[in-house]
């Protein structure tokens, strides 16, 4: 058996990003850089003006009032640079060129109109409202560095940098196969005696896709040895990670690794001193990765939030320290002592606190809805009372 510390860190040493794809800019939303993006322009590329008002020369202002004809209009989209003869001004809107030699933009509001003259009665404040050309960034400036993960803010970037497409980190593929005789599709488990809703899996898709992740398929598997090879044999052709649910122990028809045998899977940890969880394992199959989660449901989403998780990200060119964020909270609620294998409580949130959950039994559906926080406990850790301080995480 291997610990978890151990499990972990060679689980990590396999969360590299995979290589990169070229994508739309309208699909990169989450996506990972995978080079430097440049700006194909500089922003603004000439100079604009900030305010909607007058462009002037100040030695036009020198003799207040001042009346300036209105030589021409600029609004922003204008695409020739406007010319300001002297003791005129241009009418400018917010983000129209400013023509060169002006020294100012007089907001509108300071200015009045006799037809097509702009009346200056007072001296301007000191804003000259001028954007300057390249004040934001230059053509070449690197707006984005390879490693940025594509948020709201970042798109924005990147689309002003002027590029229809982006070199990403390309998104890992998953094919998850849930076995087990007695899985049923939700909404049918009734009909068939002795059957369950196959559950695990739709929490794992979506911890999957929460990870940056692409989830290629689904499948649910009956224990039978032949049918099990074949949908192992298909799920390698395709994915980059193979998830496999149930069938990790060691029952007479846990064939979740036997299914792998023939593909040359390597084992990289086989049971982890956990709890819940210790059936989980890890392997390489050739080019791909696979993992097996324990069947009963809390076990499989902890084992899956605590090596998927973090797998999926690093894969997807994310840090997978982002999804390993352990931080102390205070417990509001007394813990029993930990047992002689490292484990995972499932807790909630409790004011500012954290409180442990009263049920911890691994196969609890309804009470993993509840749990939003994972308590770590050390092998043989005392019980602890209220005010004191446990590491958690985001379960
Ligand atoms: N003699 C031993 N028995 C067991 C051990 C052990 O070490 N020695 N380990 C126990 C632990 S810990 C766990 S966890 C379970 C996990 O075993 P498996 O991965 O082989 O899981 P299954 O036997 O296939 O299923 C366990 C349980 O979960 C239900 N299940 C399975 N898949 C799903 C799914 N996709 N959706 C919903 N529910 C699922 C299944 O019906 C079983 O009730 O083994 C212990 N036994
Ligand atoms: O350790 Mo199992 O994964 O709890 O029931």
């Amino acid at each position: 058996m291997t610990d978890f510390d151990t499990a972990l860190a060679r689980l990590l040493a396999q969360a590299n990003p995979l290589g990169s794809e070229v994508v739309a800019l309208e699909a990169a939303s989450g996506r990972v850089l995978a080079t430097d993006l440049k700006a194909r322009g500089a922003a603004p590329r000439t100079a604009v003006s900030a305010m909607d008002g007058y462009a002037v020369r100040d030695v036009d202002l020198s003799i207040l009032p001042a009346r300036l004809p209105i030589a021409s209009v600029a609004f922003a989209g204008r695409g020739d640079l406007p010319v300001l003869p002297s003791k005129t001004c241009v009418r400018v809107f917010t983000g129209g060129p400013v023509p060169t030699g002006a020294d100012r933009v007089v907001v509108q509001e300071e200015v009045g109109r006799d037809g097509e003259l702009a009346l200056f009665a007072t001296a301007p404040g000191p804003g000259r409202h001028i954007r300057a050309a390249g004040s934001d960034f230059e053509a070449g400036d690197v707006l984005l560095a390879a490693g940025t993960r594509l948020g709201y803010r970042a798109l924005v970037a990147a689309a002003a940098a002027d590029v229809a497409a982006l070199s990403v980190v390309r998104q890992p593929r998953i094919v998850i196969l849930s076995t087990g005789d007695e899985l049923a599709a939700p909404g049918q488990s009734l009909e068939t005696a002795g059957s369950i809703p196959e559950s695990v899996s739709f929490g794992v898709a979506a911890l999957v896709e929460a990870s940056g992740g692409q989830v290629l398929d689904r499948r649910r598997l009956a224990d039978a040895p032949d049918q099990l090879k074949a949908a192992a044999r298909l799920a390698l052709d395709t994915a980059d990670v193979v998830v496999v649910t149930g069938g990790a122990s060691v029952g007479d028809k846990d064939y979740a690794r036997s299914m792998f045998a023939g593909f040359g899977l390597d084992l990289i940890f086989s049971k982890v001193a956990m709890k819940p969880g210790k059936p989980v394992w890890f392997g390489r199959a050739g080019r791909e990765l696979v993992m097996g989660l324990p069947g009963n449901p809390t076990s499989a989403m902890v084992t899956a939030r605590l090596f998927l998780a973090p797998l999926i990200a690093g894969l997807a060119g994310r840090d997978p320290a982002e999804r390993l964020a352990w931080r102390d909270m205070i417990l509001t609620e007394a813990l029993k002592p930990c047992g002689d294998r490292e484990t995972f409580e499932r807790g909630r949130r409790d004011g500012d606190g954290v409180a442990g959950l009263k049920v911890q039994d691994s196969a609890t559906q309804k009470a993993l809805a509840g749990a939003d926080l994972l308590i770590r406990r050390r092998p043989g850790a005392p019980g602890l009372p209220p005010g004191d301080m446990v590491p958690v995480l985001d379960f």
